[in-house]
């Protein structure tokens, strides 16, 4: 689904990624994980050229999505993010209604009528298992809903869009642990729907939820594999060091 090849992004003159390669499997939940500063975040927000306007911001190598060069070959930025959707760490509501948190990026990309919006916000909240708690109360401001409920509905915004890709940064860092284990459990349900990149600081939780994982330290892919291969017999002594709480 994407391959990255040789791919390396500076801020100015300083390299944080450093000429990884690894693929994304289509349909899979992928973690990248690794000690704080690593880079984890910059190559994940590189899969959909988030960090382009941020100065001094530059990559080598390349990302491939559905065999194209995403830094090449791809004219409108704007279909690519729409392709690939992007969930922060902070859930950031609009200052709106929950039904216009989602309506509203809707309206953006040209869908209209009440009908059609009303059977999305429908679609996106069940699938992002936000529905039934919020039903009731669509005109509700978002901002009256728990941590974990504004999470839910940030996804739920980034599903309306119908992307192929959800890439999520730190999604339950601000969560606690109820809140954190309904979005590890969603996330397993979209993974038969979407494909998924995670970053994550939580070991355990990269362990209980993915099928792959990109081990960096220092930027550079120390280990890539699936997940019960690393757990259970990690190739490099680095690798074996961070799963043991050794470094990190
Ligand atoms: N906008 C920026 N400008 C300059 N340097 C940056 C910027 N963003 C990140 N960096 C630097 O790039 C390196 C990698 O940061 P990045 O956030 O990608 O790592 P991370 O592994 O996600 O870290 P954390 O787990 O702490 O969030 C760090 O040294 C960081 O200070």
């Amino acid at each position: 689904m994407i391959e990255i090849k040789d791919f390396s992004a500076y801020y100015g003159d300083k390299k944080v990624v450093k000429d990884v390669s690894f693929n994304v499997a289509k349909n899979k939940i992928t973690a990248i994980i690794g000690p704080s500063g690593c880079g984890k975040s910059t190559l994940l927000r590189s899969i959909n050229r988030i960090n382009d306007t941020i100065p001094g911001f530059r990559v080598e190598g390349q990302i491939l999505f559905e065999g194209k060069d995403i830094y090449r070959e791809i004219d409108d930025i704007t279909i690519l993010r729409k392709k690939i959707g992007m969930v922060f760490q902070k859930p950031v509501p609009f200052p709106m209604s929950i039904y216009d948190n989602i309506a509203f990026g809707l309206k953006i990309h040209g869908i209209k009528g009440k009908n059609k919006l009303d059977e999305i916000v429908e679609k996106s909240l069940k699938q992002a298992a936000l529905w039934d708690e919020v039903k009731h109360e669509l005109k509700k401001s978002a901002n009256a809903l728990s941590g974990g409920q504004q999470q839910r509905l940030c996804i739920a915004r980034t599903l309306a869009i119908e992307p192929e890709v959800l890439l999520l940064d730190e999604p339950t860092s601000a969560l606690d642990p109820i809140a954190t284990q309904k979005i590890e459990s969603l996330l397993e349900k979209l993974s038969e729907s979407y494909t998924i990149v995670i970053v994550t600081h939580n070991l355990a939780q990269a362990i209980r939820i993915s099928d792959y994982i990109a081990f960096l330290y220092q930027g550079e892919l120390v280990e890539f594999s699936d997940t019960s291969s690393m757990v259970k017999k990690p190739k490099s002594k680095l690798t074996e060091a961070y799963l043991n709480g050794k470094i990190g």
